[in-house]
């Protein structure tokens, strides 16, 4: 039995914050404001998986009001969501990522995020697609307001 979910997530970029995404340090002028460490892939990931398993959101299982979610690493949190997942006897058939991010360029950092998502729904990488896309300097993206991701993923039952 497989089960789809799809994940959307967007961060604003600003001064004074690391940019972290797919779980990777990107050397940047700007990072993304969040409550959290605000890494929107890992964010959009997670999103996909709870999707996939008809357990609603991040904002759900990770209130951003609670102070204990504050700066918080989301590759943790997305290990808490993969074990959600796993109770529910699934285990990941793939997951198909796009960044939209006028700036910086994602291309040297994208096999680094494919591992670290495998390793995080203990998957191997060629399981992990991830993908980067301008907006064409339109729209926030376009401007470098800030970063959007989305990612669709497969699960199948253990
Ligand atoms: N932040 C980004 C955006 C894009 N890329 C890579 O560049 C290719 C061309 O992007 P277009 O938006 O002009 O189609 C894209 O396919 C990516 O390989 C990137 O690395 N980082
Ligand atoms: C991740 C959480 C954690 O408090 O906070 P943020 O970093 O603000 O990220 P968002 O994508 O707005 O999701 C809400 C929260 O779950």
């Amino acid at each position: 039995m497989f089960r789809i979910g799809q994940g959307f997530d967007v961060h604003q970029l600003t001064e004074g914050r690391p940019l972290i995404i797919g779980g990777i340090e990107i050397p940047y002028e700007k990072g993304l404001l969040g409550h959290s460490d605000a890494d929107v892939l890992l964010h959009t990931v997670a999103d996909a998986c709870l999707g996939a398993v008809g357990e609603g959101d991040i904002g759900k299982h990770f209130p951003d009001t609670d102070p204990a979610f504050k700066d918080a690493d989301s590759a943790k949190l997305l290990s808490h969501v993969w074990e959600v997942v796993k109770t529910k006897g699934y285990s990941l058939s793939n997951v198909d990522c796009t960044i939209i991010a006028q700036k910086p360029k994602m291309a040297p950092y994208i096999e680094k995020m494919r591992e670290r998502i495998a390793e995080l729904l203990e998957g191997s990488i060629d399981q992990v697609n991830v993908k980067a896309t301008t907006t064409e300097k339109l729209g926030f993206t376009g401007r470098g307001e800030g970063i959007a991701a989305q990612a669709v993923i497969l699960l199948q039952k253990l």
